[in-house]
């Protein structure tokens, strides 16, 4: 291995207690939130094909009739106890909220910044608001925080020249005082979600990403921060030169989920995905395939089953309410998850042959596997394939009338659970009580005394 001094400092995960609860809340709510919802994706009647919060890089776009949508800036409808209820009634443990996106407007009145909600007809603290709200619901807040900054003259894609060295010389002072700043001011979140870190400007100074990450978690210990915000120093990113990944989970799934437990190597990680196909700040028309709920819950159980946590985003809109479809989702998932969410909470890989049918999850530290069925086999036979000296002690379905008769041993550590043929309009969830086979005719020799 490479001898490096920016590249990761941990092997394996983290074990502290909030690293443990970040890993028990698997479902989280994302938020996007800013001057970008007041387009909404439309600029003078036409509109932005890519994704809303982007809308200042349009090239039609007059760069500085966006950094004006400030002046405009007013969620008279914004209601944090109504945001924080409806995350709680969907089963969020955590939530996400974009302090300040690519544009720099800061929906906090941050002293180094003039681009705030302060100058704006709002002129109040939008994140302190929502974090109490939020936090009184017992969900955890985290801060999506980007370091590309549009608006500061001091941020640089890449340095050219020695000006562009001593700009962005200030530029990382003011990132520093600004993380210092939410930390400050909102002493009760678990931790930042670092973006906008791919530029060469960033990726070639891997020792500061990885001494502010370590100035943060001095300030603030116990911090948690995904592979997005460090850069090793041959600017490798998330997984440092020698492959090991940096910060405290893989947070490069970004409107894509790892297919099976390989793709993952046993690392904590996040999915984060949007409802419609690549939308993330509020759009009033979303094209191309939006989500249901069911396929959404297919991707939390998934998520859950490969050992990582799954992050839905939602974009209220400029007067701070959320759309009919966002609404819907958070309502059909809260009733999913009002039912099922003890195969959700603290799950994890049960390291069991997966079928076809859907995804075991195992609850963390237990015997317990839950099978969360997605898809009903015609023949009405779930198979399952137990791992060697493991045995099934008991089989229950959450619901009732789903499982007919007791399972049938069909081959070594081989069973068919028979369904009821009652048709299911979600997945449903099985819990497999398994035991480790008795050994008393095992093969191996007791340990010489
Ligand atoms: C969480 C999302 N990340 C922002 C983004 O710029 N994604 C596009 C992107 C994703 C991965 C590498 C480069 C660029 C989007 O605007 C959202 O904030």
């Amino acid at each position: 291995t490479l001898p490096l001094e920016h590249g990761a400092h941990r092997i394996g995960n983290r074990t502290d207690a909030d690293m443990t609860r970040w890993r028990s809340q698997r479902l989280g709510q994302f938020i996007h939130w800013g001057l970008y919802a007041i387009p909404g994706g439309e600029w003078k009647g036409k509109t932005y094909n890519g994704a809303a919060e982007w809308i200042r890089s349009w090239k039609e776009m007059p760069q500085q009739e966006y950094d004006n949508l400030y002046k405009q800036f007013n969620p008279v409808n914004y209601r944090p106890e109504e945001w924080a209820q409806q995350a709680s009634d969907m089963g969020a443990k955590y939530m996400i909220i974009t302090t300040k996106h690519h544009d720099g407007f800061c929906l906090w009145p941050s002293k180094y910044s003039k681009y705030t909600v302060a100058a704006s007809p709002w002129k109040k603290d939008i994140i302190g608001p929502m974090v109490d709200a939020y936090n009184k619901k017992g969900i955890d807040v985290y801060l999506y925080f980007s370091i590309i900054d549009w608006n500061q003259p001091d941020w640089r894609a890449a340095l050219k020249t020695p000006a562009d060295a001593a700009a962005y010389q200030r530029f990382k002072v003011f990132v520093k005082n600004q993380l210092t700043e939410l930390l400050q001011r909102y002493p009760t979140v678990k931790g930042f979600w670092f973006d906008g870190t791919w530029d060469d400007s960033w990726k070639n100074d891997g020792a500061f990403s990885d001494e502010l990450e370590q100035y943060l978690q001095r300030l603030h210990p116990g911090l948690i921060i995904g592979s997005r915000l460090r850069a090793d120093e041959k600017g490798a990113r998330h997984f440092d030169s020698n492959s090991r990944l940096m910060g405290d989970y893989e947070q490069g799934w970004e409107r894509k989920l790892p297919e099976k437990s390989a793709d993952v190597h046993g690392n904590d990680w996040e999915g984060v995905m949007t409802i419609p196909e690549n939308q993330w700040g509020y759009n009033a028309k979303w094209t191309g395939h939006i989500k249901s709920s069911n396929e959404l819950i297919e991707m939390l159980v998934k998520s859950a089953s490969l050992g990582g946590n799954f992050v839905i985003n939602f974009g209220p809109k400029s007067d701070g309410t959320f759309r009919t479809e966002e609404v819907q989702r958070m309502q059909e998932i809260g009733h999913w998850m009002k039912i099922n969410s003890s195969a959700i909470d603290g799950g994890t890989d049960a390291g069991f042959a997966k079928q076809d049918w859907g995804y075991y999850i195992r609850k963390s530290g237990t015997d317990s596997v839950y099978m969360v069925v997605c898809n009903v086999p015609v023949s009405g036979n779930l198979r399952v394939k137990l791992p060697a000296q493991t045995t099934l002690a008991n089989v229950t379905s959450l619901e009732k009338n789903i499982i007919s008769g007791t399972p049938e041993l069909i081959g070594k550590n081989e069973y068919f659970i028979h369904l009821d043929h009652k048709s299911q309009d979600a997945p449903f969830v099985i819990l497999l009580q398994t035991s480790k086979e008795n050994r008393d005719n095992s093969s191996f020799e007791k340990a010489k005394t």
